[in-house]
């Protein structure tokens, strides 16, 4: 039976044809493995720029190398020393960066400025000084170009409650520009592809956490954004939400859309992200490729022996090594000076049993922690002297 509601162009083109081979991002409820809409739907507007969507690569997951739309601009942000007070206030203290990204986590403890930046780089509070470029538009002047070609998925619940999902996405959709029939028609399609096909009729109001999350992704995706602006999309989620959450924004990310990642929780930065922007209380701390921040310089090998962790540890130490008592095993520190091969001989010389034995990578919390301690070591010093 058709849909009444539904746009009759929605129905010509089905919103989940069988044919599509792709892997569904969300499986949350039978009603949402409706994914994919269709072969040939993108997250593009399909009057002028729209061209058929990418066939899936054989690994999803694999990182892509630059690869933009034609008309992109290869450079995301070029900021030069942007500020912005909120009466007196310094939100933004002069940021200034220039970052080539597909997807960028953004970083800071509370209050370190992040959605400040990012409602500056949309355009929607003035800046105060400097001036900023998002995929070569600048600010002010193209504010509104940059509006339509980026989708903003806001931290707070932005909508009237007593809406359905399908009139609040499609408002949005004509927000951005898209002529409304248009925005009804994607609205839907969009509203499939979030894993919320059979909701769209309901009201927002009576949406779960989940729901409304994916509800404000539709939104923000539904005029075919270039550049997707995600502030705490995995806030209130529990566990499941989160990575069905996660795994739409590595699909949308698959589809040539960029991603900017604001987040409190760092794993979901290295399972999304290829670079990061870090600021604290308004001053930039880091702005480079994730791979880099977690290159160490010392590298960590984790060991544990049979029952002489006492001993090797003092061996070690009498050694040269830095060791450190982790739970049941020993975390030692080489130098540029030291290698594993060397804390493996010194077990040998001196029979030690050596039953765990694990380098470690570097994770981006710890990363991130050493960063700030560094910076907030370094302003002290600054308001000292
Ligand atoms: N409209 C406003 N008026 C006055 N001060 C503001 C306003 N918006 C933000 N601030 C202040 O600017 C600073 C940066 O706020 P912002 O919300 O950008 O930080 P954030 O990094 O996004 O924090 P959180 O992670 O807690 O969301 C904070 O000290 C905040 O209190």
């Amino acid at each position: 039976m058709p849909d009444p509601q539904v746009p009759e162009e929605a129905l010509q083109q089905p919103p989940h044809s069988p044919a599509k081979p792709t892997t569904p991002p969300v499986r949350s409820s039978p009603s949402s493995l409706a994914w994919p809409p269709s072969s040939s739907w993108c997250l593009w507007p399909s009057s002028a720029t729209c061209s058929p969507a990418k066939s899936a690569s054989p690994n999803p997951k694999a990182p892509r190398a630059l690869d933009h739309r034609p008309g992109d601009h290869p450079v995301l942000f070029r900021l030069d020393n942007v500020q912005k007070d909120y009466r007196g206030f310094a939100a933004l203290k002069g940021i200034s960066f220039e970052l080539e990204s597909n997807a960028v986590g953004l970083l800071g403890p509370n209050g370190a400025g992040k959605s400040t930046l990012i409602k500056a780089l949309l355009g929607l509070i003035p800046i105060n000084g400097g001036s900023a470029e998002v995929l070569g538009m600048r600010l002010p002047h193209d504010a509104r170009a940059i509006r339509r070609a980026v989708g903003y998925m806001p931290e707070n619940d932005c909508y009237l409650p007593y809406m359905t999902a399908v009139d609040y996405v499609s408002f949005n959709g004509q927000l951005c520009g898209l002529p409304k029939s248009e925005a009804f028609r994607r609205a839907h399609e969009v509203l499939y592809y979030v894993g919320l096909g059979e909701a769209r009729y309901r009201q927002l109001g009576g949406f779960s956490t989940g729901m409304k999350q994916r509800a404000k992704l539709a939104q923000a995706l539904v005029h075919g954004p270039r550049l997707l602006f995600l502030d705490e999309p995995t806030n209130g989620l529990d566990p499941k939400g989160r990575d069905e959450m996660l795994e739409l924004i590595e699909d949308v990310r698959e589809r040539d859309v960029r991603v900017v990642l604001s987040t409190h929780l760092l794993p979901d930065v290295e399972k999304i992200c290829d670079s990061v922007v870090m600021l604290n209380q308004g001053a930039l701390v880091h702005v480079g490729s994730l791979a880099e921040l977690q290159k160490s310089d010392d590298p960590v090998i984790e060991v544990g022996t049979r029952d002489e962790n006492e001993r090797f540890a003092q061996l070690l130490t009498e050694a040269g090594f830095s060791v450190e008592q982790a739970g049941m095993h020993l975390k030692v520190r080489l130098s540029s000076a030291q290698s594993a091969d060397e804390l493996v001989r010194l077990a040998v010389e001196h029979k030690v049993q050596l039953r765990h034995f694990l380098p470690q990578r570097l994770t981006l919390e710890t990363a991130f922690l050493a960063l700030l301690d560094q910076e907030n070591s370094r302003a002290r010093t600054e308001l000292g002297a």
